[in-house]
């Protein structure tokens, strides 16, 4: 089976220990039928066997060997159950260590459309609730197996050298008791998958509530939120109630068939005992040992309930570890060159699902231009230029760098040779320094400074207590947006990329900061071809060329003054922007 080569495939390195738990589990679970034996002996020889008495004033030796034996073994049986859990618990923490690990890094190398289409509640729940269900099952549920079957075969054997006949009786109880369990398995499997599924919706609201929790403030939201997550709750639970009250269903019968073992053992053996078929001791082993055959059907029900979870979670596990990129990130070690930072676009057309979203654009920047893009919003501005990096793929054309296919060149090479700073700026909780320095962790103190400089971030970071060592909160938490936006800006900058990209980088700074900010930027020290989104004649106005974006279509491009000349979209927002200002100053004049 599938599930169980993917499990025997991750034990790699704890298989030999895990085999080990096994055999012991099978040894230990033997040596159960070793104490009824004994005892047995013991009613046999000094209780209720025909030479009793005598044999007790005889053969003390042997009665005291007996009792010793019995402590021995349940010594022996606790030591082994010691030792088989302690291998048990070591090979799958072991396995969930290393299989976190790697989902961990498959996440990791994920592309962007896996982001888009999975959540991250979603995705926390894999790598949490489901691989603890896996670990637990492999543990604890397989073990119960192996040590119910074991119990169960030693006894049902033991029982036939003692008496067939009784032993078949018993055994009457088992097929219905199979074919209940069988119908219950059935029935509660699509159950376990929509509890599994629940779960995950409940842990996705409460990891976006609680990411969102300004928004919900902003807009007094909470009892509405609340609302949402008990609904999720109550869904959860209540899927929860329905998988148990199914076991309700079936437990009286499974539990009926298991106490009807010791019914049938009174009656039948209480007959071969008078009939003088069975001796007391033989029916004391009996007794003693019915649990073995009770135990494993009264159980079938929690065991059938935990298998059925695991598989649910193991599904989950494995979606994830077998999900593949398109777009994949080999991580080479080969030296990585740096690039000119020539930028084509070659007749691009791009879509997520199916609209399309840019349509046949072809422009090129050359080393060292600025390159800014303008347009509505929603008019495909990110997407263009998340297809440099190649955070997504083009559906058809080609996004060349230095005149090759970004899909030739290798990947990380490709990245690292980009400085991006994203529209919805996302801080580490770490501190002011190591956001700046998150590309180049070895990076000096002063080159951090110089480039805080440079996004005029290091007026404001001067003034905090910590300076540098101020630790941002969560998604920096505790800065303003601009400032935010500024360290962003440093992050991107202080990589030193040949191709920077910047989305509207510089919306939520002043104008006189973002005055300053393409200064810095037209006087970096190392070459870098720019490409700004920007929706300020200000930002634009600075560039080599514009290129106007409408509905995923080129529809301007040229330097401002073209542009002005054209009297087309760009015209009219430099018009609303600079009559925009005319009109405040003549207010306040
Ligand atoms: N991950 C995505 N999956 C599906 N559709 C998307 C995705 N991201 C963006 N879109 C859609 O693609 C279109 C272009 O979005 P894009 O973010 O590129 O616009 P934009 O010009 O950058 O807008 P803005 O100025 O508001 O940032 C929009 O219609 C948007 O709904």
């Amino acid at each position: 089976m599938f599930q169980l080569k993917w499990l025997w495939h991750n034990l790699i390195g704890d298989r030999i220990r895990y085999i080990i738990a096994l055999l012991l589990s099978v040894v230990g679970s033997s040596l159960t039928i070793v104490n009824p034996y004994i005892g047995q002996r013991i009613v046999d020889t000094f209780i209720a066997g025909e030479n009793a008495s005598s044999n007790l004033a005889s053969e003390r030796a042997l009665l005291i060997g007996l009792c010793l034996g019995m402590i021995g073994f349940s010594l022996l049986r606790t030591g082994l159950a010691y030792f088989t859990t302690i291998l048990y618990e070591r090979a799958s923490q072991n396995m969930l260590f290393r299989v976190r690990v790697y989902l961990y890094n498959k996440i990791q190398g994920q592309d962007m459309k896996y982001y888009d289409h999975n959540r991250t509640g979603d995705l926390m729940t894999k790598m949490t609730g489901d691989l603890e269900m896996v670990r637990h099952s492999i543990a604890w549920i397989i073990k119960t197996i192996i040590e119910s079957l074991t119990v169960f075969a030693a006894a049902v054997v033991y029982f036939f050298f003692i008496d067939v006949g009784l032993t078949l009786w018993l055994l009457l109880l088992s097929p219905p008791i199979f074919i209940v369990a069988f119908i219950f398995a059935r029935r509660v499997r699509p159950m376990y998958m929509d509890l599994r599924e629940r779960l995950s919706q409940l842990n996705t609201t409460t990891q976006e509530n609680i990411a969102g929790n300004r928004v919900v403030k902003a807009f007094a939201r909470e009892e509405y939120e609340v609302k949402k997550f008990t609904d999720k709750n109550v869904n959860y639970s209540e899927a929860n109630k329905a998988a148990a009250m199914v076991w309700l269903d079936y437990f009286p019968y499974l539990e009926t068939l298991a106490q009807a073992f010791n019914v049938i053992l009174m009656l039948a053996g209480g007959v071969l005992v008078m009939n003088g078929r069975l001796t007391f001791g033989e029916f004391s082993a009996f007794s003693a040992l019915i649990w073995g055959l009770s135990n494993p059907m009264r159980n079938i029900g929690i065991i059938i309930n935990d298998i059925q979870r695991f598989f649910a979670s193991l599904s989950k596990v494995i979606e994830v570890y077998y999900a593949h990129p398109d777009i994949v990130n080999e991580h080479k070690a080969a030296v990585k060159k740096r690039y000119r930072g020539r930028i084509q676009f070659d007749q691009v057309s791009f879509k997520y699902d199916n609209a399309m979203v840019l349509q046949d654009i072809s422009f090129s920047v050359e080393p060292g231009e600025t390159l800014a893009i303008m347009g509505a919003t929603g008019a495909g501005k990110t997407t263009l230029i998340n297809l440099i990096p190649r955070f997504y793929d083009v559906a058809k054309g080609r996004v060349l760098v230095d005149g090759t296919d970004v899909r030739k060149l290798e990947l990380d090479e490709l990245r690292g040779n980009i400085g991006v700073a994203t529209q919805d700026v996302l801080l580490f909780s770490d501190t002011i320094d190591g956001n700046i320095a998150y590309g180049n962790p070895e990076m000096p103190e002063e080159d951090v400074v110089k480039f805080a400089g440079l996004a005029a971030a290091h007026g404001f970071i001067r003034k905090i207590p910590d300076g540098y060592d101020t630790i941002v909160g969560e998604r920096g938490v505790g800065l303003s947006g601009g400032q935010k936006q500024r360290i962003a800006l440093a992050r991107a900058m202080a990589v030193q990329p040949p191709i920077l990209i910047l989305d509207d980088t510089t919306s939520a700074v002043d104008l006189e900061t973002e005055e300053h900010i393409q200064k810095s930027l037209r006087e970096l020290e190392f070459d870098c071809t720019k490409i700004i989104i920007a929706q300020r004649v200000s930002t634009t106005s600075q560039a080599d060329r514009i290129l106007i974006l409408e509905n995923g279509r080129v529809i301007e491009t040229g330097s401002h003054a073209e542009l002005l000349a054209k009297r087309g979209y760009y015209y009219d927002v430099f018009m609303l922007q600079t009559e925009g200002i005319g009109r405040q100053a003549n207010a306040i004049g």
